[in-house]
């Protein structure tokens, strides 16, 4: 016989609680921030005894530091920045008057250009295109990933103008998108995003729109807009083109929490988002996560949460399953806001601590055909935190009601949404798997503003727990750095190139990095495919 395959099974790390207790305890923890509609429910995540108490004074300094941070300290001491996003919903919270002013000047600029917009008193220059009806948004990183969130969360049918994106330096993925706006090149209003104005691919994305609007006929600079740090190589290129608009994008705000300033403001204003509900949730959301008391903040509840689950050091993942379409980028946009703000090599003491929080997840319960099977029986792993809205749609009770089921009670598909997400969230807690639950009344501009709003609160209180800097990212540095390198030996090689065919090896040596012969093989690959040299017998020559 042969032995007993040993087990695999993850430790239970909690004797599951009996209905009623679970009921107790769902009651007791239950953190309602009623002015936005939000509910952030704990009860399904079991921290030891004493935890609570234990984690209390070091709560209590977080707060201190985020209240630090918000009259302006410098709270990103590696770059010797200020940290300003929570005052852009609220000017007056700026330490300086000059700084208020600037935030609500920008705000009304902002409104004041999309209403030009729609009314046409801003049009494209071709004749046979009345109004601008698209929006090119080309940027990266911050300065896409909040912005694509709140196109897709909010957008509806009538949208005042329709949002695209290249958020990439894919070749292919740019012409997509060009190809996609076809004779509506003419009507496109394209934004370029770049907060630094200096990085590759959203330059590379307007070099490429430029090309696109030269080819149609068109006069690109008539139909741009710059949204950049004042002074920024982009803006430079802005200004000496003559772009219909330049606007500023603050050097105190981050990318990762940039979606309530202009790169977030331009596109959704234009788009035809309030973009006043947007900032009013975000700002009720701070007024309830600056609440010094622990039990009644949710952001510092959500902290806590990942520092039990994690055990402060990231040792599991964070699953963020929206049971809602319209939050399916949620995650995507969470994984920026959370791990380049948390995935730092040093703390602030200068130790060696790879902090962390790996973030993933799409949405349900389309994921429960995915994934979920080794969320509930396999390594445990991570935690999961489930996004759900009560109203299934902004018309419920207008909209005709299907009854998917035909059974002697009306069952929707929404109705479906709510048993598997309940049905999920049960079946993990039954097998020690946590979760947590963010439940939305309904899902709107107010509502969204509030959910980017406690998640940035979180972040910040969670990076004060484990003594990081949440708003530096010397990592982004080092790839980017090292692709630099990568493309002069690209053009040494080039320079190298002649009608006789030479192996990679021989390549990399001519061009004085004989040690780069396997990046030299990837580059000269790569030039071949598309056609650009030629390749024969494994040698590579001028095409
Ligand atoms: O807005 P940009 O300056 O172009 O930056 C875009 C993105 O690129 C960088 O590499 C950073 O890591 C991100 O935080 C930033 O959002």
């Amino acid at each position: 016989m042969p032995d007993a395959p040993a087990s695999h099974a993850a430790p239970t790390p909690y004797t599951p609680r009996d209905a009623a207790a679970l009921w107790k305890r769902y009651q007791n923890l239950l953190v309602r921030v009623a002015s936005v509609g939000l509910s952030l429910d704990v009860s399904r995540m079991e921290p030891a005894d004493g935890f609570w108490k234990r984690m209390e004074p070091r709560m209590q300094e977080a707060f201190a530091a985020m209240e630090k941070l918000e009259e302006g300290a410098i709270a990103n001491p590696d770059e010797g920045r200020r940290v300003g996003h929570y005052w852009l919903r609220d000017p007056g919270l700026a330490p300086e008057q000059e700084l208020t002013e600037a935030i609500e000047r920008t705000i009304h600029d902002v409104k004041g250009f999309a209403a030009s917009v729609h009314s046409k008193e801003i049009a494209p220059p071709d004749e046979k295109a009345p109004r601008f009806t698209d929006l090119l948004s080309i940027g990266i990183g911050g300065s896409a990933l909040g912005p694509q969130l709140v196109a897709d969360a909010l957008g509806v049918k009538r949208d005042k103008m329709k949002v695209h994106f290249i958020d990439n330096t894919d070749t292919d993925g740019i012409r997509r998108t060009l190809e996609n706006l076809g004779s509506r090149l003419k009507s496109t209003l394209v934004l370029v995003v770049s907060k630094s104005g200096g990085t590759p691919e959203p330059r590379n994305g307007m070099v490429e729109a430029k090309a696109a609007f030269r080819r149609a006929g068109l006069d690109f600079a008539k139909q741009a807009v710059a949204i950049t740090g004042e002074g920024s190589k982009l803006d430079g290129i802005a200004k000496s083109e003559g772009w219909l608009r330049r606007f500023p994008m603050f050097d105190w705000v981050g990318g990762r929490t940039s979606v309530m300033a202009t790169v977030g403001l331009v596109p959704a204003a234009l788009q035809g988002i309030d973009v006043d509900r947007f900032l009013l949730g975000a700002r009720k959301m701070d007024a309830a996560t600056r609440n010094p008391k622990t039990a009644k903040n949710p952001a510092a509840m959500l902290a806590l949460m990942w520092f039990h689950a994690t055990g402060g050091t990231g040792e599991k993942d964070m699953v963020v399953l929206p049971y809602k379409d319209r939050l399916l980028l949620l995650s995507r946009y969470l994984q920026q806001l959370v791990m380049e703000s948390l995935g730092k090599e040093l703390d602030l003491d200068g130790n060696v601590v790879h902090q962390g929080i790996a973030v993933y997840g799409n949405k349900g319960s389309t994921d429960q055909h995915a994934y979920v099977q080794q969320l509930r029986d396999g390594t445990n792993n991570f935690f999961a935190t489930f996004v759900t809205v009560l109203q299934d749609t902004p018309r419920a009770g207008r909209d005709p009601v299907i009854d998917v089921d035909g059974g002697e009670h009306v069952t929707t598909s929404g109705d479906y949404l709510t048993g598997f997400y309940l049905g999920t969230r049960k079946a993990l807690y039954e097998n020690g798997r946590e979760s947590m639950t963010i439940t939305l009344d309904k899902l709107d501009a107010q509502s969204l503003g509030a959910v980017i709003a406690l998640y940035e609160r979180a972040v910040g209180l969670y990076a004060s727990l484990v003594n990081v800097n949440a708003y530096h990212q010397p990592g982004v540095e080092a790839g980017k750095k090292a692709a630099a390198g990568v493309l002069d030996l690209q053009n040494a090689l080039l320079d190298r190139l002649t009608d006789k065919a030479q192996s990679a090896e021989a390549l990399a040596a001519a061009a004085g990095q004989p040690d780069q012969a396997e990046t030299a093989l990837h580059l000269l690959e790569h030039l071949a495919a598309n056609k650009r040299i030629a390749k024969r017998a494994g040698k590579y020559l001028k095409a």
